[in-house]
């Protein structure tokens, strides 16, 4: 996976200095370094920019990466919200966001998701693209949180989910969340309400259309 990977992003270059300089804030305050990578962050712009996405959900911000990818892709006509478990997180995520151009098109949410996304659910918010990004264990809960706050027609994305490529390759080392991953694979490919696809890109995505209804 690793190989392809950077073949990919070396091919494509994805990463420019703004998306680099998020990286090094993440480094020097100390916070994970982990990121969707630089081609999966190039998709996510390409998949807001082709739903022709306004209104955009991330689950978990950590620096701001995937953020600015995501708000990439609506320019100067969308707004993103971001849920973030860690105030100091948001504050850095929220820093890089207004350096990259889109400060007054995010708005931070901090404290578990879950609750963030009934919060969003009483104000009765709707959103057309989803990024789903956060603690694995929760991921069946993100998903089916999304659907009572998704337009007819939204975009749900989730990272992570080939976990390095366990879930599907018994040689390599399982990692804490494959079989997370796994079930969570089998619940958006079986769901009646998504027509869905997992595409290999960084540690793997899947890309769910909510059917119209
Ligand atoms: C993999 S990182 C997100 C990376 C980010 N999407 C990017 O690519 O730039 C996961 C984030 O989810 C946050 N998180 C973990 N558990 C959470 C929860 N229960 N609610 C909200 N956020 C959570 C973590 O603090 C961390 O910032």
């Amino acid at each position: 996976m690793k190989i392809v990977n950077d073949y990919i992003d070396h091919v494509f270059q994805p990463e420019d200095d703004v998306l680099e300089e998020v990286k090094r804030s993440i480094t020097e305050h100390g916070m994970p370094e982990i990121s969707v990578s630089p081609s999966a962050g190039k998709l996510l712009t390409m998949l807001v920019q082709m739903n022709g996405a306004e209104k955009v959900l991330e689950i978990g911000a950590l620096g701001g990466y995937s953020g600015i990818c995501l708000a990439r892709g609506f320019g100067d006509r969308g707004e993103l919200v971001s849920l973030e478990l860690k105030e100091s997180f948001a504050e850095v995520a929220r820093e890089n966001l207004k350096k990259a151009g889109f400060g007054s098109q995010v708005s931070y949410l901090t404290g578990p998701a879950l609750e963030g996304m009934e919060t969003l659910q009483a104000r009765e918010e709707r959103f057309d693209f989803f990024f789903i990004d956060a603690d694995k264990g929760n991921y069946a809960n993100y998903l089916e949180g999304c659907l009572p706050i998704a337009k007819s027609g939204a975009i749900i994305v989730a990272d992570n989910v080939l976990a390095r490529g366990s879930v599907a390759d018994e040689s390599v080392e399982p990692k804490s969340y494959t079989e997370d991953m796994r079930k969570f694979n089998q619940l958006v490919a079986d769901h009646p309400e998504l027509e869905s696809i997992l595409i290999p890109i960084g540690d793997g995505l899947t890309v769910s259309r909510v059917k119209k209804r």
